[in-house]
């Protein structure tokens, strides 16, 4: 790792370093309207029996000549074919545990055409199960893919290798067609990625190392041990949480902001460990930072728009200082609620499972952390005009304790400022559920497909109307677990909203089998990619949460 002056950066290999050679080729090589996906190329793996050297040279072959890096298209397209692999770094896997009909699956599910779409949806993960080919154990240099010990749920689509934050919503999925070893597989497979890196990466690929994503591993773990009480998985994730609780709360990620009584409230950022374009998007973000000539400026925007890429929210206003312009992108500046959010859950997580394996000290350290970390949700993060907690914009660098100003906090609506209502000591806290609730059916957030990302109009994956909120998730859960009447049927009809707007996805065109996009979903807002029989990791798992959580009545409708 080496250090620049904004922060450490994780060194690439000099594979992803070649790809994205071939991968900015290709780009200018091709008419704009056939521009392929830069993934794609990062994504290669070099084909036996070719090296790396042999390959880079005949490149060199290819290329040379080229004034403005170009090449035939043709020539291009042969040259990929002879020296590279596509997708065989993945083996389908059929899953040991998948039965088509699991027992006691969806019991509350009464209407037989919810059910029979459940039990699609559920065969899905059929589809998304892959293990790592033996090539990439063997010759680890010669992929981008990294090996992993056990199968591996995919998001599907263009992303063909395991996503941490959405392998939560996988999980819960799996438990509910009680896939109970493929589940703990995804965990032991992210658990070997912190104990090689120190922490889980955004992804299982190469050029990923250098950032982590939403941190849920412990809220995985405990997810399972609530389904299958498996204390030797408890046992097993302790230490691995620990180490990376402590990637989390130290270095860059960690952030104090001193509160008008000289209090210091330990709180944490996202901050990836890279300064230059994505690899898996260099063309792109190569584009996006062409304006900006200062090469010091230039590295602090590469690794906002990285950071972007380590909050799972790729990309939002959200995170930018004057939105919708997207160089003002500031995401190092953000003290985001939901990562305090999944930080409070993991204290109080590892705190839980440290007592079950009799650790009382420990425990006890832990809840206290989360005592900590609760009190600075109500003093830097809460808004008691807004009823919601609100993003904190850092004046400084980050690196020094700065006091608290009440005009840093950003009031604008994002589904996130919900998420700290998963927390069961706010969401049993009656007066506050009431304030939550009341700001919940105010913000304009509750749209036909459930919970809108932002209400910002801006074009990006994560704002209006796109509106992927898998953290909608944690919302449901959190206000059905308050008890309150009132927070229970928005739940319920947030729920609902979802699950009817992705059956529509999926049935539309009759069936699962036509390929649609998020721009397709228009009006309804939510719901993500869907790839011919594959539906979509995480989407899949929210499905089945909610159909568990709240089944389906025979007599009511599934069409929006
Ligand atoms: O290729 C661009 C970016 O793709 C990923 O982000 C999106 O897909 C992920 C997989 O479903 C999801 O976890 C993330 O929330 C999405 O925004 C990737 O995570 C980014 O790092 C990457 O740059």
């Amino acid at each position: 790792m080496a250090a620049s002056e904004l922060g450490p950066v994780v060194q690439t290999t000099p594979l992803v370093t070649f790809l994205q050679r071939v991968q900015l080729t290709a780009h200018l090589s091709y008419p704009k309207t056939q521009t392929p996906d830069p993934k794609f190329y990062i994504d290669l793996s070099l084909k036996p029996p070719h090296h790396l050297s042999t390959i880079e040279s005949a490149f060199n072959d290819l290329t040379s000549g080229s004034r403005d890096l170009t090449v035939p298209v043709d020539k291009l397209e042969k040259f990929v074919e002879e020296y590279f692999d596509d997708g065989k770094d993945l083996v389908p896997h059929e899953p040991e545990d998948f039965v088509s009909d699991p027992s006691e699956f969806l019991l509350n599910v009464e209407n037989d055409q919810v059910r029979e779409w459940a039990r699609e949806v559920h065969v899905l993960w059929r589809t998304l199960c892959y293990r790592v080919s033996d090539s990439v154990r063997e010759s680890p240099d010669r992929h981008t893919l990294l090996p992993l010990p056990e199968p591996v749920i995919i998001p599907g689509s263009r992303f063909k290798e395991v996503y941490y934050w959405d392998s939560y919503w996988v999980i819960k999925g799996l438990l509910i067609c009680k896939m109970f070893t493929t589940a703990k597989g995804l965990v032991t497979n992210l658990m070997s990625l912190v104990e090689t890196y120190g922490y889980a990466l955004n992804g299982a690929r190469a050029y990923y190392t250098n950032r982590s994503q939403p941190p849920l591993l412990s809220s995985m773990v405990y997810e399972i041990y609530n389904a299958t009480r498996d204390e030797e998985l408890v046992r097993k994730a302790i230490p691995v949480l620990l180490k990376e609780y402590e990637f989390w709360t130290s270095g860059k990620h960690k952030v104090v902001i001193r509160d008008a009584s000289g209090y210091d409230h330990m709180l944490s950022r996202y901050y990836a460990m890279w300064n230059m374009p994505r690899p898996e998007s260099y063309v792109f973000d190569q584009e996006s930072a062409s304006e900006i000539s200062c090469t010091l400026e230039k590295q602090r925007f590469h690794r906002d728009i990285a950071t972007a890429a380590e909050t799972g929210c790729d990309f939002s206003t959200r995170w930018m200082r004057d939105p919708p312009n997207f160089t003002t992108l500031a995401t190092t500046s953000v003290v985001p609620v939901d990562l305090n959010v999944f930080l409070l859950k993991m204290e109080l997580d590892i705190a839980f499972m440290m007592e079950t394996a009799g650790d009382k000290n420990g425990s006890e350290r832990f809840v206290k952390a989360s005592e900590a970390r609760k009190k600075a949700f109500e003093t830097v993060l809460w808004n008691e005009k807004a009823g919601q907690w609100l993003d904190y914009w850092l004046s400084s660098n980050g690196d020094e304790p700065e006091t608290w100003k009440a005009e840093n906090q950003n009031n604008n609506v994002f589904a996130s400022n919900f998420t700290p209502i998963w927390i069961s000591s706010f969401n049993s806290d009656e007066n506050l559920v009431k304030k939550v609730v009341k700001a919940l059916e105010n913000s304009g957030l509750i749209a036909p497909a459930g919970i809108l990302t932002s209400l910002t109009n801006s074009g990006q994956q994560w704002d209006y109307p796109n509106g992927w909120a898998p953290q909608q998730e944690m919302i449901v859960t959190g206000l059905v677990r308050s008890g309150l009447k009132v927070a229970k049927e928005i739940a319920e009809e947030i729920a609902r909203r979802w699950i009817r707007s992705n059956y529509s996805v999926y049935k539309t065109s009759g069936g699962i089998h036509e390929k649609l996009n998020v721009a397709d979903f228009g009006e309804y807002g939510g719901g993500g990619e869907y790839e011919p029989q594959t539906g979509f990791g995480w989407s899949n798992g929210v499905i089945l949460a909610f159909l568990e959580e709240f089944g389906w009545p025979s007599h009511l409708s599934i069409e929006p």
